[in-house]
């Protein structure tokens, strides 16, 4: 067995960070994770997921503990082009007159020689990305004239043209409509059966049960790590989330007799999770919820 045949591992141990002005962004964060899977980083606000892609990037250097991705250092994983970040919209300048193609071509920069001349294998690989995502057609398109989802894409595309085993996306669904949501997570659950690892930070909750098969729950620490289902207990969130989340409880119905049963509703307002009596999820996977979001989709065709 080679090193490349083996599930790509992610390690996060004892991490902690602190910025020049003082601030301790994450304390003694550990976690792992193994290729194969689509995991959600979960926390709020100013949680450290920020911080914590900046660590496994190389952007920021942890003042103790460290991050081994393939069991390499996280320098020596980049050179090898093992990791890749798809951004968050709001960090690009969108004036910059680079069209689509140039932006997927980026993604094999690690793979030119200094000259960064794309070569036969380079453009068929971009092209391959871009038909991935379906946006093949926009390829001429200056970056900045494309909708808040296309933008997604082109960079998910970047990072397919990669060709990295670990993908780390911010926030893929904050501002897209639901049928490139769907398209995202398609593609992620294609990528996660060939192998990748792929970490999605999150806000937003109640979409993390639908599509993460793990999670990852932090707050300047991480609280929590493991299979969704496990992770995503009402007493976690409520730890993670604190007062941000509204809470309610029904005891009783109104609809018919009661039968003795409770539910939680834990909602940011997007989309609620529901708890059983247990205080665990009632549905990780939502029946037919793929069937909605095509119904959706098709409705929305319509308008
Ligand atoms: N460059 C920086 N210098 C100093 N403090 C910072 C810096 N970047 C982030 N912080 C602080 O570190 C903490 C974690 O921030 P981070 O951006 O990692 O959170 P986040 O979970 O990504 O937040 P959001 O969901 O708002 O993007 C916050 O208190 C933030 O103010």
């Amino acid at each position: 067995m080679t090193a490349t045949d083996r599930p790509i591992e992610l390690s996060v141990n004892a991490v902690t960070v602190r910025y020049p002005n003082g601030q301790v962004a994450l304390r003694d964060a550990s976690f792992r994770l193994v290729g194969g899977s689509i995991c959600g980083l979960v926390g709020v606000n100013g949680s450290g997921k920020s911080t914590l892609f900046k660590a496994i990037m190389d952007f920021v250097r942890p003042v103790q503990g460290e991050v081994l991705i393939g069991g390499q250092s996280v320098r020596a994983a980049l050179k090898a082009n093992l990791v890749a970040y798809v951004p968050q919209s709001e960090e690009v300048d969108w004036t910059f007159p680079v069209s689509v193609w140039d932006v997927v071509m980026m993604g094999r920069y690690g793979y030119m020689n200094f000259l960064r001349r794309p070569g036969a294998e380079d453009r068929r690989v971009a092209e391959e990305a871009l038909v991935r995502v379906g946006m093949a057609d926009f390829r001429e398109r200056q970056i900045g004239e494309l909708s808040g989802g296309q933008k997604k894409r082109v960079f998910l595309a970047r990072a397919l043209a990669q060709r990295s085993r670990v993908i780390l996306l911010d926030e893929p669904f904050t501002g897209v409509d639901v049928k490139t949501e769907s398209t995202i997570i398609e593609l992620l659950r294609t990528l996660r059966g060939e192998g990748h690892l792929m970490l999605v930070s999150t806000h937003n909750l109640g979409t993390v049960p639908e599509f993460c098969d793990q999670v990852v729950l932090i707050n300047r620490t991480v609280l929590a790590a493991g299979r969704t289902e496990e992770v995503f207990t009402e007493a976690n969130l409520s730890a993670a989330f604190g007062g941000v989340l509204r809470h309610f409880r029904f005891d009783e119905s109104t609809v018919q007799k009661h039968d003795g049963r409770a539910v939680t509703l834990l909602t940011d307002d997007e989309r609620p999770l529901v708890f059983g009596k247990g205080g665990h999820l009632e549905y990780s996977r939502r029946a037919d919820h793929e069937k909605v979001i095509e119904q959706r989709a098709e409705e929305e065709d319509d308008k």
